[in-house]
């Protein structure tokens, strides 16, 4: 972009919160429900046809989703799935062609072009390639959208320094963004897009043009932004590391439409569609490619058997090895592994199965009977 043009969607402050009088109330007992954010009710994007007679292009179907407050929310799909279009329809950059966005209490589609730039106001957004101004320092850049909302020189320049020393960059405030490697840049992304103190960020692509232990931090801050500030998170990726390292929950969106959602531990450990399946199977490899079961087969006798593992299924080794044992059937663990998602359990065991007459196929019927997820590897 341009050295000095000013980045997009920058929203402006919303007004000091106001000293609260003595001690907090007390919390209401019992469960309280989750206050919705964000709420799409069966939201459709369809664009113009480019040219003449070209087709029109449906980038959204049908999408109905809830965004908590106060969680992370990963929207996962490859690219052309509509990931952008979803967050530029949350900030009101783009307005669906069917169906409702609604922004905490704000139906957007029913808002003019003032009432979306308020809701804005309250949105934050951090972007790929950073969009930080070059010819701006690391303090002059956080301070841009605070000017731009006529927020008074002290004030702002405590407002910067409180925010740069939260994303750790307090001794770089004089530098400019060139002086700064990837990461850093984005942590400057993030501060300004926090300058306003909003209680949504929305982050497109925010870590893909970092490397893999950048990308960590950046996500350990986003996750610090989440838990310290309160502040809601929808992070848009096409890596699924990304949503299983700071997502609380995630939508798998394929062609524009939403094909599963859930806590991020239901839809890795349990997919239940195949567009989700392919993004788990791609990621968390826990079944065996088809190059490494030929490998398998040309060392091991025997069926070879893939278990899943998960975390539902207490003491499910060793009923797995004494139902292996009571069918006299001999079980080499010959590929897997288990890691943690969200700090619970999520693998996969797979087996060389040998025994004498129908033993194998009597354990497995067995296993099956007992709730355990397991697939025969089929011949090629
Ligand atoms: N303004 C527009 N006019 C016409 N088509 C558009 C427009 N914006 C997006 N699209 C189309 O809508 C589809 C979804 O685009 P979108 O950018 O939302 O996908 P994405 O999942 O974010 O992909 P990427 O990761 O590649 O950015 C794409 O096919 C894209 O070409």
């Amino acid at each position: 972009m341009a050295a000095d043009s000013p980045p997009p969607a920058v929203p402006e402050p919303k007004p000091e919160p106001e000293q609260k009088p003595g001690p907090e109330p007390e919390p209401e007992p019992g469960p309280q429900p989750a206050e919705v954010h964000v709420r799409f009710d069966r939201v459709g994007k369809t664009f113009p046809g480019k040219g003449r007679g070209a087709a029109p292009h449906v980038a959204l179907r049908d999408v109905s989703l809830e965004i908590r407050r106060g969680e992370v929310f990963g929207v996962i799909g490859h690219s052309g799935a509509g990931k952008s279009t979803l967050v530029r329809l949350v900030n009101g950059l783009e307005t669906p062609t069917a169906g409702r966005v609604h922004v905490g209490p704000h139906e957007l589609t029913a808002l003019g072009e003032k009432g979306r730039r308020e809701v804005r106001r309250d949105i934050g957004m951090v972007f790929q390639q950073f969009n930080l101004f070059r010819s701006r320092t690391v303090a002059g850049n956080v301070a841009y959208p605070l000017k731009v909302a006529g927020v008074r020189q002290p004030e702002r320049d405590r407002r910067v320094a409180r925010l740069l020393d939260f994303v750790g960059l307090l001794d770089r405030a004089h530098d400019h963004p060139e002086q700064l490697s990837g990461g850093q840049k984005q942590r400057v992304g993030i501060a300004r897009a926090l300058a306003t103190e909003p209680s949504l960020l929305l982050a497109d692509e925010a870590t893909s043009a970092l490397d893999p232990e950048t990308t960590g931090e950046v996500l350990a801050l986003l996750r610090q932004v989440n838990r310290e500030l309160g502040v809601t998170i929808v992070i848009i990726t096409h890596e699924l590391d990304v949503i299983r390292s700071v997502a609380d929950r995630v939508a798998v969106l394929d062609s524009g439409r939403v094909a599963e959602t859930g806590s991020v531990y239901d839809v890795f450990a349990r997919p239940r569609t195949e567009a989700a399946a392919r993004f788990v199977g791609a990621t968390l490899r826990d079944r065996p490619s088809a190059q490494t079961l030929a490998r398998l087969r040309a060392r091991h006798t025997g069926r070879l058997v893939t278990v899943r593992v998960r975390d539902d299924q207490g003491g499910f080794q060793t009923r797995l090895a004494r139902t292996f044992l009571d069918h006299q059937v001999a079980a080499d663990i010959v590929f897997g592994g288990i890691s943690e998602l969200q700090e619970r359990p999520v693998g996969s065991l797979t087996f060389a199965l040998t025994g004498p007459g129908g033993a194998v196929d009597a354990a497995l019927v067995a296993l099956r009977a007992d709730g355990v997820d397991l697939a025969e590897e089929e011949e090629a």
